[in-house]
């Protein structure tokens, strides 16, 4: 087990430097899109360097001709302390020269325990029969699990688990062959699922790391990760490089911002804002169950009403419990009738013990949970396929005629409004990018137009501008007379996209934000004693690099 000896190797070892991984010219074409182009940029030993560009730059793509998922087009070089890779790079070739990668889909087998996937591939036999020590095998997988400060249970299957746990265990697979000194791990995306403690375990581990000299390969669409962890950034934008290893010292997240947009942000103003108005409340009341006890609160027509905290706060369980996905023992929501329907019309109360996911969508409660690959997209199926899905599975149960043409007008709406690229509605929605895959699995439950819309880290994985485009897109839902309610441990997007924001503590409600509330403010409630630590305590190395900033001031 190799991590246990990361901290004695950096009290003895000075860092080794120099060029660790060399991308020159790597090019990378699908069909008739050239989607990498000429891409160059190199990763120092004992560095943390991110890769960073909206989605669709081909960030996944240069991870993936890495790691030998794909092969490039010919004429590209890429090699590894010094020595060039025979390309394409055969998965074996790249985990025998040191590279370990954790996908943006995290590549875990939800039939298999958490061990069975943590070990696959490393299990060691010994003894004279040759046989595997389950007793050492689980000491190692422990150990990992040790370094990050979690306890993920060893024999769970990973299907059971949730979004954040899932991260934890890919990760934890790629830190276990982190031999100190050696070697490059590729987070493609890693960390979206990790809350704030287990970010800073996180960085705290990678901190130790790279000290040794192991380097890493940070792709990221949380800028706040780029500025305070990473030493260089890579910047692509539409498949070429932008900017090649430049210095993170002194950049702000605005700067980089204007980098890899290629222009200023356009943020959404005030007058953006819809007033929230005077009709009736949506009301939660005494809703007890996983995580949470006897909470209640109103969501107002027009606005977009928050939910954060820490991970296990609460917070994250309750739209699971409204949308009948999570069993309650107790509580109801009630939903106003709608204006338009007149005065006659009555409010609808709904209970929720033994509510089941298709009750609640009968009463007009969608749920736009984390972890699309898990919860509702279907790769194989065309962007028109999966934004239509709940309409045409709608049609079919009431004999109601729905047409292709239908569908492909409907998706063609979504696309435009959501900035969905390619805009093509006919192309499999495995094709697409990560951020894009989002858009589309966020389209698909927007498209429903519900009464009451429950979401849950809506812009996971999703760069900055189309965080904006979501954003723009929920608060219009609320402007247009749907209830929202958006579950979300990400500051930025809390503050962008809603009205009201109520921090939860311990299974209930501690205190509540109005806007204009800052990203600051935000994490300051999170967070008792009001502080944000930095991701990364980037220890002194023995040796500065070239250029190196330890301690630089960050802004
Ligand atoms: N297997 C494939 N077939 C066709 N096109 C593909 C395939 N894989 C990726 N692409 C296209 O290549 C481009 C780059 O995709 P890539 O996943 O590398 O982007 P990314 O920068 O990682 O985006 P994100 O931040 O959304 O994850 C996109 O236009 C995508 O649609």
């Amino acid at each position: 087990m190799t991590l246990g000896t990361i901290d004695g190797v950096r009290a003895e070892t000075p860092a080794p430097r120099g060029t660790r991984l060399a991308v020159d010219s790597l090019s990378k074409t699908f069909g008739r899109s050239r989607v990498l182009k000429d891409i160059s940029f190199d990763v120092r030993a004992g560095e943390v360097h991110a890769l960073v560009g909206q989605n669709g730059s081909g960030k996944s793509t240069v991870a993936k001709i890495l790691s030998g998922l794909y092969t490039p087009d010919p004429g590209g070089v890429v090699s590894f302390d010094g020595r060039p890779f025979d390309l394409p790079v055969t998965p074996l070739d790249a985990r025998t020269r040191g590279m370990a990668i954790v996908h943006q889909s995290l590549g875990l087998v939800d039939e298999f325990t958490v061990l069975d996937n943590l070990r696959v591939g490393r299990l060691e036999a010994t003894g004279p029969f040759r046989r595997v020590d389950w007793k050492r095998e689980r000491a190692a997988a422990k150990a990992v699990f040790d370094r990050i400060h979690r306890d993920v249970p060893l024999d769970a299957r990973v299907g059971s688990l949730n979004e954040e746990e899932r991260a934890v265990v890919a990760i934890a697979r790629a830190l276990q062959d982190a031999t100190p000194g050696n070697g490059l791990i590729i987070f493609d995306e890693s960390t979206r699922a990790l809350g704030r403690r287990a970010l800073e375990s996180f960085f705290t581990l990678l901190d130790e790391i790279v000290a040794t000299g192991t380097a890493v390969l940070l792709i990221t669409h949380r800028l706040e990760e780029v500025v305070d962890a990473a030493d260089r950034v890579t910047i692509l934008r539409d498949g070429a490089v932008v900017e090649s290893g430049r210095e993170v010292a002194g950049m702000t997240e605005a700067t980089l911002t204007t980098l890899i947009l290629g222009r200023d942000l356009i943020e959404l103003g005030e007058h953006d804002r819809p007033a929230a108005g005077n009709g009736a409340p949506v009301r939660v009341e005494g809703v007890t169950g996983l995580g949470v006890h006897d909470i209640g609160f109103e969501i107002r027509p027009g606005e977009v009403l928050g939910l954060t905290g820490l991970a296990g706060s609460g917070y994250d369980d309750v739209p699971y419990l409204l949308a009948g996905v999570s069993p309650a023992s107790a509580g109801s929501v009630t939903i106003p009738a709608a204006e338009s329907t007149g005065a006659q019309a009555s409010a609808r109360d709904i209970r929720l013990p033994g509510l089941s996911p298709s009750d609640a969508i009968a009463a007009g409660i969608s749920l736009i949970p984390e972890g699309r690959e898990h919860a509702g997209i279907a790769g194989t199926l065309s962007v028109a396929e999966n934004v239509a899905f709940p309409q045409t599975s709608r049609a079919r149960r009431q004999l109601m005629p729905f047409s292709i043409r239908g569908e492909r007008a409907l998706a063609e709406r979504w696309i435009e409004r959501l900035d969905v690229r390619p805009p093509r509605p006919d192309v499999p929605v495995a094709t697409l990018s990560g951020g894009n895959q989002q858009k589309v699995f966020v389209a698909k439950w927007l498209a429903t137009d519900p009464d009451l819309l429950l979401l849950h880290e809506p812009t996971q994985a999703v760069d900055i501008g189309a965080r904006h485009v979501i954003a723009d897109a929920i608060r219009r839902a609320a402007a247009d007379g749907t209830f929202v309610l958006v579950a979300g441990s990400d500051e930025n997007e809390l503050s962008l996209v809603c009205d009201r924001v109520l921090v939860f503590a311990d299974g209930a409600v501690r205190q509540e934000l109005t806007a204009p509330m800052s990203p600051d403010d935000i994490v300051g409630a999170i967070y008792a004693d009001g502080s944000r630590a930095k991701l990364r305590q980037r220890a002194p190395l023995s040796e500065p690099s070239a250029g190196s900033h330890e301690d630089a001031p960050h802004d």
